[in-house]
């Protein structure tokens, strides 16, 4: 598979793929080249120059993955990429640091006039009385958006004495008051502080959240710092307060359009700080982003999942560090599920029982259902377009959990349900290890692994030595052999893991035998 690292990644995210990949760098791509190369490509790494758009989703017929080495993912038209079942993930804590680092530097250079003050004196000014700056010391600073940028800028803005007042609708309480800062709404913020920075995504809701309006009821003498996205503060009404002298300075990293237009309104005033996108422009936020950029761009191009996918439901690391064991047993639960059945799928019921019904199940469901769908689909289903897809075909899923077990301390059962009845498979996680337990109510113990031949046949001696002499005729080596027990009279289930591949001419053979009841090929490479 081709990857292409785009705008200037950090060489570090070569290193990881070239393993596994072909690697094409282009630093600076044109929008017209993006969508000319684009099909070639099953992933991509981009920083935020590189606009991944509607068109640009439309001509990528092979792209599985778009990484952001980055946060912000408004330069990736995410609904076009889910629609086509793309991953797009982002490295959201790579830069944090840097992004915090550089909100503080620009609150220190706003009020102490550092630039201005640099300029004149290169040109041979010494101005010691004009640059007179004000000190953080006992002022309030209002956070909006106290995620891990904000509650990072909070930190470090206590340590110089400042009073910390946020505003973010989206908190929980035990966070704010870990953090020690005093919660108020978005008025309080803007009447009280003499600081405000911001650290949201652009969203609706947040784009023009600071404007005329509310720029007139700060404090006069407010300054104010974006290093988020441009747009948050409306651009031409802070320029207006500021030579109003409404708001006394203002520090700016990022605009509404990029790079930044002549004609943009915070040009040439003295008490504005502009720098251009450098929040994550380190060295180590650069080598980071990277770093867990393409760790998600490899593992989603080898169909593992990935905890930083942006239009997936969101898996918090604690979660995922406990469902994780348990994704390929459900992968292969849901293929052997799909192998038993006979006939569409109409309905497919996933129980957890036992430790696992207190986890976050959500992403081992979507795991069992893309174990389900991938061995019969031409299209690869994989852990954004699963759940979209069973919808499409109408299976209808249901998840029921219950604590209680027996005799194991968790199990994962499906059932699939077709126009000519039910199947079932149930697996078990023993430490790391994921065993199918049962096949129809057959007791069983086999290791999910190469492909395995379920055989449910008359429990009488000599039935496997039948079945073993067909393979053998075709030299086809059995690894492993298991039979269940059920407490259904005269069935038996053999289940016989082979290492090679098996036409349908010889599991047509078996099923000839007398005494077999059905052969059932499940092939764990078609996943
Ligand atoms: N300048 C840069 O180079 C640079 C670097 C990194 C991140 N960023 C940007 O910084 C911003 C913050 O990044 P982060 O990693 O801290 O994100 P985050 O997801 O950790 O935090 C965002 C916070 O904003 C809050 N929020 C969402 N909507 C809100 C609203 N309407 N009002 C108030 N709060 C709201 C959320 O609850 C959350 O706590 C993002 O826009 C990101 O793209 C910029
Ligand atoms: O790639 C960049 O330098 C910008 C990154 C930053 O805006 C982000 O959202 O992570």
């Amino acid at each position: 598979m081709k990857v292409l690292v785009a705008d200037g990644v950090s060489k570090k995210a070569v290193n990881i793929l070239e393993k596994d990949f072909d690697i094409v760098v282009k630093d600076k791509l044109s929008a017209e080249e993006l969508l000319e190369i684009i099909p070639q490509y099953d992933g991509i790494i981009v920083r935020s120059a590189s606009k991944i758009t509607k068109e640009v989703i439309a001509k990528a017929d092979n792209l599985k993955v778009i990484g952001r080495a980055g946060v912000g993912t408004d330069n990736i038209d995410i609904s076009a990429a889910t629609e086509r079942g793309i991953i797009v993930l982002n490295a959201p804590e790579g830069n944090t640091i840097a992004a915090t680092e550089h909100t503080m530097a620009m609150m220190l250079s706003m009020s102490r006039m550092i630039p201005i003050a640099n300029e004149t004196l290169q040109k041979g000014e010494w101005n010691r009385k004009k640059y007179v700056g004000v000190e953080l010391r006992g002022k309030t600073l209002g956070v909006i958006g106290l995620g891990r940028i904000g509650s990072g800028v909070a930190k470090r803005a206590m340590s110089f004495d400042m009073n910390i007042i946020a505003y973010d609708p989206y908190l929980n309480e035990e966070r704010a008051d870990a953090l020690g800062v005093t919660i108020g709404s978005l008025d309080d913020v803007v009447e009280k502080a003499d600081f405000i920075t911001v650290h949201m995504p652009l969203t609706p809701q947040t784009k023009n959240m600071i404007n005329k309006d509310n720029l007139g009821k700060m404090k006069k003498g407010v300054r104010l710092i974006n290093c988020a996205r441009g747009g948050i503060i409306n651009e031409q009404d802070l320029a207006d307060a500021v030579k109003s002298g409404q708001v006394a300075g203002a520090a700016i990293d990022v605009f509404t359009s990029e790079p930044l237009a002549e004609d943009n309104p915070l040009r040439n005033i003295d008490n504005i700080v502009l720098t251009p996108h450098l929040g994550a422009s380190t060295v180590e936020a650069q080598i980071g982003v990277a770093i867990d950029a393409s760790h998600g761009v490899a593992a989603a191009l080898k169909g593992e999942p990935v905890s930083t996918a942006v239009n997936m439901a969101p898996v918090s690391a604690d979660t995922m560090a406990k469902i994780r064991p348990y994704l390929t047993l459900a992968e292969r639960l849901g293929c052997t599920a799909q192998s038993l059945s006979d006939g569409p799928i109409k309905d497919l019921t996933i129980r957890y029982n036992g430790e696992i019904a207190a986890i976050d199940t959500k992403m081992i469901s979507i795991a069992i259902i893309k174990g389900l769908l991938n061995p019969i689909l031409q299209t690869s289903v994989n852990y954004v377009n699963a759940p979209s897809i069973a919808k499409q075909r109408n299976i209808k899923i249901e998840e029921i959990k219950n604590k209680d077990v027996s005799n194991f301390a968790n199990l994962i059962t499906v059932s699939v349900i077709t126009p000519k009845g039910e199947q079932s498979v149930q697996g078990a996680l023993f430490g790391t290890e994921g065993r199918i337990v049962s096949i129809n109510q057959h007791r069983v113990d086999v290791d999910p692994h190469a492909r395995i031949l379920i055989c449910p046949h008359i429990n009488r001696p000599g039935m496997i030595g039948l079945v073993g002499s067909i393979l053998g005729k075709f030299s086809i080596n059995i690894s492993g052999m298991q039979v269940g027990k059920t407490a259904i009279a005269g069935t038996s289930m053999m289940v016989l893991t082979i290492d090679d591949d098996i036409s349908q001419d010889i599991i047509n053979e078996v099923l000839k035998i007398d005494g077999i009841f059905d052969a059932k090929l499940v092939n764990f490479y078609a996943m």
